[in-house]
Order: C-alpha cells, then sequence, then structure tokens
C-alpha cells in the first residue's frame, strides 16, 4: 500500500510503540493546540471531532489550524448527529477547501435516534460525497470491548462491510478503535480480526495521561469497561481515586504482547487530560524506549 494512512513512515516499523502516533482534539480546544504544537511530531494524524455544541466555524478553523501548524486534520463525521444531506456535503466542502483534508472519520454517534438522515456511518460511505471530494483515507471506528447495540458477529460484518465499501470507493480503510484501559482485551480483539482477515491498518485507542476522576467519567460516558481488576493492571489503586494516570503499564503491555500477526498497528490518543499532557507524555514515553 503506498498511501501513507497511518502515518508518512508507517510501512516501515516502528522505532518505539509511540512513533507515528496521531491525536484528537475538540473544537474547543484551538488554544490549546497551539500550545501543544512544538511537542509535536510533523505531519502528525490530529482528529477533530464532532461533539454536541460544537459550532461548524469552530470545527472548521481548528482543522485549519491543524493544516497552518504542519500537521493533518482528520475531521470526525458523526452520521446520526448530522440533521441534513446539506450540512454534511458542506462541512466536508469546508474541510477539504480550507484545511486541505484528505482523510476523514466517520462514526455513528451516541444519538439513540438519529437526528437526521443517517443512521449510520455507512450511510455517509455510500453517499459517495468522500471521493467525490477528493479523500483518500476513511477512518471507521473499531470496538474491542463490544458495542452495546450490536452483537460481536454484528461488529465484525459491519466492519468488513465498511473496509469493503470504502475500499471498493478508492479510498483506504484505517481502523481506529475506542479508547480502553485493559491490554489483554485489546490484543485479542486485533488477534481476532487478523483471523478473519481484515487486513486494515488499525489505530489502537489509548487515554492521555489525566485525572483519575476525568478518565473515570469518560469510561462512563463512552461505555468503557474499567473495572477493579482492570483499573489495578492500569495502574490506578482503587482505594485511592485521586492524582493522574497514564497509560505507561498499558502501553507497555500491548508493546510486549505484539507480534508480526498482529500486523500494520499504530495508536492514537485520545487526550482526556489535554493535548499538552497527552504530548508531554508522548515525548517522555519516546525518550525512554
Ligand atoms: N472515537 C469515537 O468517537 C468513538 C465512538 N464510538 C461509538 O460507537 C458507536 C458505533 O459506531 P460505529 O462503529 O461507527 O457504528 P456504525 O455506524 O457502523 O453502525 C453500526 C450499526 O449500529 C447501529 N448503531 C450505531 N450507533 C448506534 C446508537 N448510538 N444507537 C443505536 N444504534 C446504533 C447502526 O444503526 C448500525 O446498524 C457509536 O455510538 C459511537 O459513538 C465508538 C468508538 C470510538
Ligand atoms: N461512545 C463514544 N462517544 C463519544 O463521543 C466518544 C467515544 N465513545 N470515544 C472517545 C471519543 C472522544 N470524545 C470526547 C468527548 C468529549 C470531549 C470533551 O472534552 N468534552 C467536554 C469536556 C467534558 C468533560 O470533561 O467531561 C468539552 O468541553 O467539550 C473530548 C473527547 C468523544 N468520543
Amino acid at each position: 500500500m503506498s498511501t501513507p494512512i497511518i502515518h508518512p513512515n508507517w510501512a516501515r516499523p516502528a522505532i518505539n510503540m509511540v512513533e507515528g502516533y496521531s491525536l484528537e482534539m475538540t473544537a474547543k480546544d484551538i488554544e490549546s493546540l497551539r500550545e501543544a504544537a512544538p511537542g509535536i511530531a510533523p505531519e502528525t494524524p490530529i482528529a477533530v471531532t464532532f461533539l454536541p455544541g460544537e459550532a461548524f466555524e469552530a470545527r472548521i478553523a481548528a482543522a485549519r489550524l491543524v493544516r497552518e501548524l504542519g500537521f493533518e486534520p482528520m475531521p470526525h463525521f458523526s452520521a446520526r448527529r448530522i440533521v441534513s444531506e446539506d450540512e454534511f456535503r458542506e462541512y466536508l466542502k469546508a474541510v477539504t477547501r480550507e484545511a486541505g483534508v484528505k482523510r476523514c472519520f466517520v462514526i455513528a454517534g451516541d444519538p439513540s435516534e438519529p437526528e437526521g438522515p443517517f443512521a449510520d456511518s455507512s450511510a455517509l460511505i455510500a453517499t459517495g460525497a468522500f471521493e467525490d471530494a477528493g479523500i483518500t483515507a476513511i477512518g471507521i471506528g473499531g470496538h474491542p470491548e463490544g458495542h452495546p447495540n450490536m452483537s460481536d458477529e454484528e461488529c465484525w460484518s459491519v466492519l468488513q462491510t465498511k473496509c469493503d465499501e470504502i475500499e471498493k470507493r478508492g479510498m483506504a480503510p484505517l481502523i481506529v478503535t475506542q479508547f480502553a484501559f485493559d491490554a489483554g482485551a485489546v490484543l485479542s480483539w486485533l488477534a481476532e480480526l487478523r483471523k478473519r482477515g481484515l487486513t486494515a491498518p488499525v489505530r489502537l485507542g489509548i487515554p492521555g495521561p489525566a485525572g483519575i476522576k476525568t478518565l473515570m467519567r469518560f469510561a462512563a460516558r463512552c461505555g468503557v469497561g474499567a473495572s477493579a481488576s482492570v483499573l489495578t493492571k492500569y495502574g490506578i489503586s482503587i482505594t485511592k481515586l485521586i492524582g493522574t494516570a497514564g497509560p505507561d503499564k498499558l502501553v507497555d503491555q500491548i508493546e510486549k504482547g505484539l507480534t508480526e500477526e498482529h500486523g500494520a498497528v499504530r495508536l492514537h490518543f485520545y487526550p482526556f487530560g489535554g493535548l499538552t499532557k497527552t504530548v508531554g507524555w508522548i515525548n517522555d514515553y519516546a525518550k525512554s524506549h
């Protein structure tokens, strides 16, 4: 594959587990991105979320800044939050024109009822708008801990269908997983993915360092498992739920467990404790590995 969809250097093995990482920001993080930018590697993919309460102008400004600072913007499209086909096409047009967007990430989104015509990610892909806009790679969600609305078998089949559809449209699929605290769950999911013949590159979702209360709040909100035994392995003491926690052990465990059979893998960081903290953690990790 010639498209550098994970990272410009993804065809060669990573020097360490964090090399070729990607990040995520919300439309509210413009100032944080400016602050963190000097520590971020050039061309790093940075996803721009599609959350309720963000204005389209702010999302577009975020994507533009990502590009201006020398990184690769990857806007999210949350199918169930898009209220009309016009809204979808206008946003796609704006980010391609103003931020040179080449990659997009599509996800269903949490609303229990779709707020417009798109019930799932496939419906957005099926419009043909992405390839028409010159998009070359599409990210889709992976769920190592399953999904509240789908059986495991449905999860696999939906993933396969989306990958096939993206390739059929001449674009490259990239799987980005929901964050997790449990290295074992992530690794066995990845092994199963490859066993099923899914060859798309995968970015494993890693929670950036953050206050423990913040991590627990996001886990609850996003349906991510955080049992006592998982938290203990992650390095959080359940008798002392104060202070901050980073993914040191999680990333080490992933690194130890990865084999060639797991295929092309890099990390995607969800900076729940802020971009500066996450970027600082990544750079420290790179220095010591
Ligand atoms: N980075 C992120 O923002 C991530 C978000 N998620 C969450 O994962 C969920 C699934 O997303 P995709 O894998 O893109 O699924 P998808 O768009 O491929 O849809 C698969 C099937 O699940 C149904 N479905 C999806 N979300 C639903 C919901 N909220 N309520 C009822 N039915 C739903 C769809 O109608 C469809 O039949 C979403 O709720 C999303 O918010 C998961 C991983 C990462
Ligand atoms: N099921 C699901 N839904 C999601 O929306 C979602 C996931 N999973 N997985 C991870 C990503 C990352 N997401 C998010 C969501 C909110 C903020 C955020 O900063 N929200 C608030 C602060 C809220 C708080 O601290 O509790 C903000 O100011 O915008 C960041 C990333 C959303 N994502």
